[in-house]
Order: structure tokens, then C-alpha cells, then sequence
């Protein structure tokens, strides 16, 4: 069995060896000890879930402990977005949520986010005082405390509640509704079998939209055999369907629906950075004293150049959402990541995959014209650019080895590519005198490790890559 640990975002576990019935009461006590810490125990919590494989008996274990420590817990009542249950916080004043969810991790995974008051991803020194409470239940130094369930149900300490129509209302707020159910818009979605169903496809009909066809949405917890990841690859149905039928747009989520995959009318996947890049460029045109953008240190500089257009500075964080949802509480217009997260202040600091396709909706009726024509118009004003991840699976050995290079790297190049800056803000990052730059880092959810490469154009990016895989001595 593996060490309970929370990595980027939670603790997730193989299930049944990893991710138990026991483990989930230890985590639940661990996060139990910590709402207590704060005085929030007062407070109701929510336990969510996604569509794996007996989610709800998972989370009706986690109830059972926050209830045996005096916690009342509002129990969703059928699979839910992570960005549901977080809008619950706010909406009904929590202590908190306990998500049931390994996000687009493979079918046998389970895990836990712990998602506190403020409606955003737990910090590290939150998770760090977890993890320390986890420590002490394991050395028998603190009690798990259990409520049998249906004693807990009987005496009223869990009661149900459907975050549906609450978060719809919420989201409705932030986008502008009016517009999107004037322009007709049609729509093909992939639920990747995930926490959208329900939940998506309604929403949309609600504000006009029609859906024209609704990929993978009944619940399989195998995921069809594959991820659900809506990357490139994996949304080629969607990709096909949304150009063969006339859509304006494709919109797939991953999951637990905190992640988005955006397809253009043509049939092109649109990447994250892309959309990050198309939003944040139509939030600053629409709103004045925008405080800040933030970003990871994975995604693209071109966020940067949009904002220095608007005399808008940019905040780089480590990777996870978890940084971008402190600065979005401390101010933040926007903040997004290149792995498929982003939010708006107006919502939650917590990434929204639904948000993101509302807001793409939105951009479309309101600009009158296609993803790839305002795609183009963006490279025009603000310059191309080229980028691209590659995920290695290596060894721990080879991973470590490959990182001590990177953090002894003192040549002045790589390549031809001069070097301007080295940053250490989350594994390294070389920044070149071209603008160009490589960053190298071991993911905190897979056993990966991930090289980002951002150029003005294909062929520098080509070259780029070349150069960095030769220095570390990779080859893919
Ligand atoms: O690169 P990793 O450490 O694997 O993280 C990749 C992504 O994982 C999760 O989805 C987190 O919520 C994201 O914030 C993060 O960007």
C-alpha cells in the first residue's frame, strides 16, 4: 500500500488498495481535525462525488466520520462537478467540501480533493496539516470518529442536497445569457462519462442552446476503456461530429468537469492556452481596472503580451490550480493553466470546465464569428506563437537525474537559443533572449515527467525541442 500523500490536486489511490473504505475515513478525520482547528466545525460540509465506480459509498464513509466529529454534512444526492459542489460552499456559507474524484485519472483510481471555505483548491500549508493529522491517526495518536450512517440520516446530521439548479443560477450570473440565446448557437459535447452528466447538456438548453448531440454521457466506470482527458487525441469523435454537423463549437470536460476541451467549427482542437489567451483578451477589451491575470509557470507567455497591451500585470505561479485560486481571491480578473483550468473572479476560484465552455459561448455570439477567425485576429494583434508539452514516462531514477541537470544548468545556451533567465518558481525554467522558453518538471499526478517548450512559431519550437532533448541527453 502507498503512503497517503496529497499531490497537485488530492490524494488519489489505485482503488482497493490504495484508495479503501479505511483510507477514505483516515483522510475524512484528517480534514475533519482540520475544520475543527479553524472553528468552522459549526458550519455544514458538503461530500461530493463523480461518476467512478461506487463513488457515493465512498462519500457516505466520508459523512459518517465528519458527522461522528460533530460536522453536519450536506450529502449530494446523484454525481456532481467538483465546480458544483465548491459553488455549494459559497452558496450555503461552508466550512467546506470533501470531493470524491481521481479527476481524469484511469478508471481504477479514486481520490479526495478537500476544497475549504473560501471555494478554492486547499493550499499546501492546508494540505500539509492533513497530511500531519493523517500521520498521527495512522500512529493511533488520534481516534477516527464514525456516526453510523443511517443514524446520522435519521438524526437529520446528513441531509441531501442536489447542487444543480443553485450552480446553474450561479453560472448564469457570469456570462452573459442574453447574448448566447440571440445567437442561435449549436453545440456537439462529449461528458467523457464523467461528473458533467446532468448537468451541462441541461444547462445549456436552458439558455438557448441546442445540443446536438451529447457524446459518452451515461455513466461507465471504465470511461468506454480510455481517460477521461479531454485532450486532442481523445476528442476525435468530438472533433469529427462538431464539424460534419454544422456546430458552432465542440465542449468536452474532464472527469470531475473542473476541465475543459474546446473543438472549433471547423473540427480543430482548440488548445487550453488558446482559449486562456482568447478570454483573457476578451475580458480586458470588456472590463477596466482589471488588478491582475494570472497564470502558471507551464503556460503561455502570450497571456503576458495580451496584458502588457492593457498595462495589466501578469502573476506567474507554480503548476495547480491551487495558486492560481489564491491570487484570484487576492484580486485576480482571470487566472488559467495550460493543463485546461480557468476561472473568473465574478465565479469561484476554483478551475470550472462549464464556466469555460459558457465563456467561449458567449465570445462566439458576442463577436459574431468563429474560434479560428478570432484565433487569427489574436496572432495578428499580439503575435503567433508555438508551444508544446511532452510527457515522458521515465524512471524515478532517470526523472531525478534529468532534474539535477536542469538545476545545475549554468551554460549561457542551449543550442542557439541564448539563455536570459533561469527561474525555479516550479521545477526549472530557461527563458531565452528570442522569447522563447523550456521548462522542466516532474508532474504531481502521474508518474511523468513533463517538458513544456513555448516558440514564436513551429519551426523554432521544432528546434527548440531538438536542442533541449539533446542537452538532457532524451530522446522520445
Ligand atoms: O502537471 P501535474 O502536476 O500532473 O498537474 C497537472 C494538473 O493536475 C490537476 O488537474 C490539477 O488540478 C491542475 O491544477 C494541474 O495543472
Amino acid at each position: 500500500m502507498s503512503e497517503i500523500k496529497f499531490g497537485t490536486d488530492g490524494w488519489r489511490g489505485v482503488i482497493a488498495k490504495d484508495f479503501t473504505f479505511a483510507n477514505t475515513a483516515i483522510v475524512t478525520q484528517a480534514i475533519a481535525c482540520y475544520i475543527k482547528s479553524q472553528g468552522l466545525h459549526d458550519r455544514q460540509v458538503i461530500v461530493g462525488f463523480d461518476q467512478r465506480f461506487i463513488g457515493h459509498l465512498f462519500a457516505e464513509r466520508a459523512a459518517e466520520v465528519l458527522v461522528g466529529n460533530g460536522i453536519h454534512v450536506l450529502l449530494c444526492d446523484s454525481p456532481a462537478p467538483t465546480p458544483a459542489v465548491a459553488a455549494m460552499i459559497r452558496a450555503h456559507r461552508l466550512a467546506g467540501a470533501v470531493m470524491v474524484t481521481a479527476s481524469h485519472n484511469p478508471p481504477e483510481y479514486n481520490g479526495i480533493k478537500f476544497i475549504p471555505d473560501y471555494a478554492g483548491p486547499a493550499t499546501p500549508p492546508i494540505t500539509d496539516a492533513i497530511t500531519r493529522s493523517v500521520r498521527e491517526i495512522e500512529a493511533g495518536e488520534q481516534k477516527i470518529l464514525v456516526t453510523p450512517y443511517a443514524r446520522a440520516v435519521r438524526a437529520k446530521a446528513v441531509e441531501p442536497i442536489s447542487p444543480r439548479e443553485r450552480y446553474g443560477e450561479m453560472l448564469k450570473q457570469v456570462v452573459d445569457i442574453d447574448s448566447i440565446r440571440s445567437a442561435g448557437l449549436k453545440v456537439v459535447l462529449d461528458l467523457m462519462h464523467g461528473a458533467g452528466i446532468g448537468y451541462l447538456k441541461p444547462i445549456l438548453e436552458e439558455i438557448g442552446v441546442e445540443v446536438i448531440a451529447s457524446l459518452h454521457d451515461r455513466p461507465d466506470p471504465l470511461f468506454g476503456g480510455g481517460l477521461p482527458e479531454p485532450s486532442a487525441e481523445r476528442l476525435a469523435d468530438l472533433a469529427q461530429l462538431t464539424h460534419a454537423r454544422g456546430a458552432h463549437a465542440g465542449l468536452a470536460l474532464d472527469g470531475d468537469a473542473d476541465r475543459f476541451g474546446i473543438i472549433d467549427a471547423s473540427g480543430a482542437y482548440v488548445t487550453p492556452n488558446e482559449v486562456f489567451a482568447l478570454l483573457t483578451d476578451s475580458l480586458l477589451k470588456r472590463k477596466q481596472g482589471l488588478k491582475k491575470v494570472a497564470r502558471t509557470v507551464a503556460t503561455t507567455h502570450r497571456i503576458d503580451r495580451i496584458a502588457a497591451a492593457h498595462g495589466v500585470p501578469v502573476v506567474e505561479t507554480p503548476v495547480g490550480f491551487k495558486y492560481i485560486g489564491q491570487e484570484i481571491l487576492a484580486g485576480a480578473g482571470i487566472g488559467g493553466e495550460e493543463s485546461g483550468g480557468l476561472s473568473v473572479a465574478e465565479h469561484l476560484p476554483e478551475k470550472d470546465g462549464l464556466l469555460v465552455g459558457l465563456l467561449v459561448l458567449e465570445l462566439i455570439a458576442t463577436s459574431g464569428t468563429s474560434l479560428r477567425q478570432l484565433l487569427t485576429e489574436l496572432a495578428a494583434e499580439h503575435g503567433g506563437v508555438a508551444n508544446q508539452r511532452v510527457d515522458l514516462r521515465v524512471s524515478e531514477e532517470q526523472k531525478g537525474l534529468v532534474l539535477q541537470v536542469m538545476q545545475d544548468w549554468t551554460a549561457k545556451r542551449v543550442g542557439t537559443w541564448e539563455v536570459a533567465e533561469k527561474k525555479l518558481i516550479d521545477g526549472v525554467k530557461l527563458c531565452f533572449t528570442s522569447g522563447a522558453w523550456a521548462l522542466v518538471r516532474a508532474s504531481g499526478t502521474e508518474p511523468m515527467l513533463r517538458i513544456y517548450l513555448e516558440a514564436k512559431d513551429e519551426a523554432e519550437l521544432a528546434g527548440l525541442k531538438r536542442a533541449m532533448l539533446e542537452s538532457l541527453g532524451l530522446s522520445l
